[in-house]
């Protein structure tokens, strides 16, 4: 046994409203996903996804079904979508090996069986994913930067000035409920997310990386009228409940991966909170 996965329960926003910097903590952040040839993370009861990081270092990583699912394999009932932020490396599904360079993305659908994770021949191996329960079986793809759906936001003056790689979305990979993409803040831009935004359809995950040494981001959540705030450092994740706005400044730019589950797969349905209208 190698996968650690700690069951978080969903959250109701009165009770959140009581929480210290400790629960908070202990509530939606993930402090640490990577462990050499370990799999760690969370079983999130927000639309039920699954968070976590693999670190394959001196041996293959299996992924090996959690008591949680009460199935035979993990991916039975589920489908994943796996980003790596480390050196490229490589990953087995049912025989069909599958070599990500960094930042590239690999969309696993439902009833693969055996998926293996390889370390990296050269650097350091740490592959991030987010895993959603599917009802139908879609073809396993990978997906690199070129394939992604791209949008630039915001401008430097507003400090938020960025790039959106929208990677497993409909227009790009056929998934269940499954979105997941990347944003690269430019140089001299620390906001992500402002404008902030709920969407009461879809839970959402963000993983912050490529945060530089000694620098942090400061991660928003919570009602818009009711904020609070969670340091975070380099490669960590942290849970937004539907209910809750998701937005970070950092002490630098710095990268983050962004997952969602739930009701649609419309990656517009968003409600946009302005500046002026948060507490
Ligand atoms: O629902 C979508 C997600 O929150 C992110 O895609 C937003 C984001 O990357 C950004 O604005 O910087
Ligand atoms: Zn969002």
């Amino acid at each position: 046994m190698h996968t650690f996965i700690h069951t978080r329960y969903a959250n109701h926003p009165a009770d959140v409203k009581n929480y210290d910097t400790k629960a908070l903590r202990e509530h939606f952040l993930l402090e640490t996903l990577f462990v050499p040839n370990e799999i760690h993370g969370i079983y999130t009861l927000n639309d039920r996804l699954i968070v976590g990081g693999i670190h394959p270092k001196n041996a293959p990583v299996q992924l090996e079904t959690i008591d949680q699912l009460k199935s035979e394999y993990f991916l039975e009932r589920r489908e994943i979508g796996i980003i790596n932020v480390g050196q490229a490396a490589s990953i087995e599904v049912d025989g069909t090996q599958y070599t990500l360079a960094h930042k590239e993305a690999l969309y696993i659908g439902k009833g693969a069986k055996d998926v293996i994770f390889h370390p990296a021949t050269e650097g350091e191996t740490l592959f991030y994913f987010n895993s959603a329960p599917a009802h139908k079986s879609y073809p396993t793809k990978k997906v690199g930067l070129e394939d992604a759906e791209v949008v630039t936001l915001g401008a430097l003056e507003n400090s938020n000035h960025r790039t959106i790689y929208k990677l497993l979305v409909n227009s790009v990979v056929e998934t269940c409920q499954l979105q997941m993409g990347m944003t690269l803040l430019k140089p001299g831009s620390v906001w992500n997310t402002m404008p902030a935004h709920t969407h009461d359809r879809r839970m959402e995950a963000y993983f912050y990386f490529d945060v530089p040494e000694g620098q942090a981001v400061c991660h928003y959540m919570g009602q818009p009228e009711e904020t609070r705030h969670l340091w975070m450092k380099n490669n960590q994740a942290v849970i937004s409940p539907p209910w809750s706005i998701h937005s970070g400044a950092g002490t630098s730019n710095y990268t983050f991966i962004w997952g969602m589950a739930g009701e649609n797969l419309d990656y517009g349905d968003m409600d946009i909170v302005a500046p002026t209208e948060l507490f």
